[in-house]
């Protein structure tokens, strides 16, 4: 395996399964099936910078925290760096690494001109105050600026930051360079130059997906029975989206649990019910309570992790009963897993195609930008199917061709694209 002597380690643990480690074993089989050369494979798997900042805040009791804030920047051959800030507890500098690679790849198989990177800073958002979250995102901002820009590196919202925190990066990067700069980031608010449907782009974006994976398989949208673990911006909307077509949501969960209605859940009224309860889902009615465990073993038709990395593992991946396992989050399923679900003949929709839909939008909200021209929500949600509905069925060519999993064939097309472009611009023989 190549190492990324840029990174440091993590801590050795039997049970750790590092996402970074991960996302070069595919690259790996990606770079065997392309006949990749080792030096460009050893240039592909390392990020091209990290940045670590010291974060200090001073909270509304008086007292000071100094937080790691990350952003990792892999590839910028195709255009700015580009990806989301999470705001997580589990935030380490391995996955911000991975996630990061996971960019450059889903980037350069939509077709859209940006490469790939993440940011993240370890915290729980929940257990700080909206004054303090917002001092953390300028302070975070700041120690970044000559890091981000417009044409260098566009921030967007990944778990734990949403349009909120984009404007406040917007606003404290805009104040630093004296002028608005809306271009800096994407996911932000409509008033400031966001674009019509970014908030729900994820998740409209698995929703086709899904609804093209069924079709492949003679089923419709219509009755079929799905779980999805993670009820927030993507498994939400997700949800929506879905039960909105007809399919019946027989369970959705957030980190504390979940719930489970084998007639299917009303999504609607659930998510007001979430919306009053800090987002929280447990206590509605109808349904029964179950545990994310539980959820990810149900008989379904299409099993959608919407959460975090690492949900479906060699533990639990010859449980899972669903006929479709849709990635809406990036990489819930591990190397090992995969392997199990593939050997069953349980099609896993891979993270860099499914969960898509989100960066797509962030494109069109940048090219809105650029051309100072801003389009109904019908048109955004029409360019961006029509952009993920190619990219579905490149993936489908691409592996019927080399007679390969789907995932493979998504990662032979981002890396072989990313891996040409290298060789155009003269930077790799
Ligand atoms: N936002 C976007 O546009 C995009 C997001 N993604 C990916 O989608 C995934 C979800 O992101 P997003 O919806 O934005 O994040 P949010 O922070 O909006 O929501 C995360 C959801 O996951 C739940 N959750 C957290 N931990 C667990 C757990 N262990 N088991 C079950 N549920 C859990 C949270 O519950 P709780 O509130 O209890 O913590 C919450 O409901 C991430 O992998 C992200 O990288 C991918 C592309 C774009
Ligand atoms: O919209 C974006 O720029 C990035 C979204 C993201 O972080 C992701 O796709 O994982």
């Amino acid at each position: 395996m190549v190492e990324a002597s840029v990174l440091p380690l993590e801590a050795p643990s039997p049970a750790h399964i590092c996402p970074f480690d991960q996302a070069c074993s595919y690259l790996e089989q990606a770079a065997k099936e392309l006949q990749l050369d080792p030096g460009l494979l050893a240039v592909l798997s390392h990020p091209r910078k990290v940045v670590t900042v010291s974060v200090p805040v001073k909270l509304d009791s008086g007292e000071v925290q100094v937080l790691a804030g990350h952003r990792v920047q892999h590839s910028d051959i195709l255009g700015p760096y580009k990806g989301g800030i999470r705001y997580h507890p589990a935030v380490t500098l391995r996955e911000v690494s991975a996630l990061a690679m996971l960019m450059t790849w889903k980037c350069a198989l939509l077709g859209i001109p940006y490469g790939g990177a993440k940011g993240g800073i370890a915290l729980d958002p929940t257990r700080y105050s909206i004054g303090e979250l917002e001092r953390i995102t300028r302070r975070y901002t700041s120690e970044l600026i000559k890091d981000i820009g417009p044409a260098v590196d566009i921030p967007a919202p990944d778990m734990g930051t949403s349009a909120r925190e984009m404007a406040w990066i917007m606003d404290t990067y805009s104040v630093n360079v004296g002028h608005a700069v809306p271009g800096v980031v994407t996911g932000k608010p409509i008033s400031i130059g966001g674009s019509r449907g970014r908030e729900q782009a994820t998740g409209r974006g698995v929703t086709i997906v899904v609804r093209e994976a069924l079709a492949a398989r003679g089923q419709l949208l219509v009755g079929a029975r799905i779980a999805i673990q993670g009820f927030g911006n993507v498994g939400s909307a997700a949800a929506l989206l879905l039960h909105e077509a007809g399919a019946k949501i027989i369970a959705v969960s957030t980190g504390s649990g979940g719930i489970f209605s084998e007639k299917g859940l009303d999504i609607l009224a659930l998510k007001n019910y979430a919306a009053v309860n800090r987002k929280q889902i447990s206590g509605f009615t109808p349904g029964e309570s179950i545990t994310n465990a539980e959820l990810l073993t149900l008989p379904c038709d299409v099993l959608i992790p919407a959460a975090l990395e690492n949900q479906i593992t060699e533990e639990n991946a010859h449980q899972v009963q669903a006929s479709i396992v849709a990635e809406a989050a990036n990489a819930p399923v591990t190397l090992m897993a995969h392997k199990e679900l593939e050997a069953r003949g349980i099609t896993v929709l891979p993270d860099i195609l499914t969960n898509a839909g989100g960066v797509v939008v962030s494109y069109l909200e940048w090219v809105q930008g650029l051309s100072y021209l801003f389009w109904d929500e019908q048109r955004v949600n029409r360019e961006m199917e029509a952009l993920m509905v190619n990219a579905y069925q490149q993936v489908i060519e691409q592996s019927q061709k080399r007679q390969v999993p789907l995932r493979l064939a998504a990662y032979t097309l981002g890396v072989g694209r990313i891996a040409q472009a290298l060789s155009d611009r003269g930077l790799y023989p």
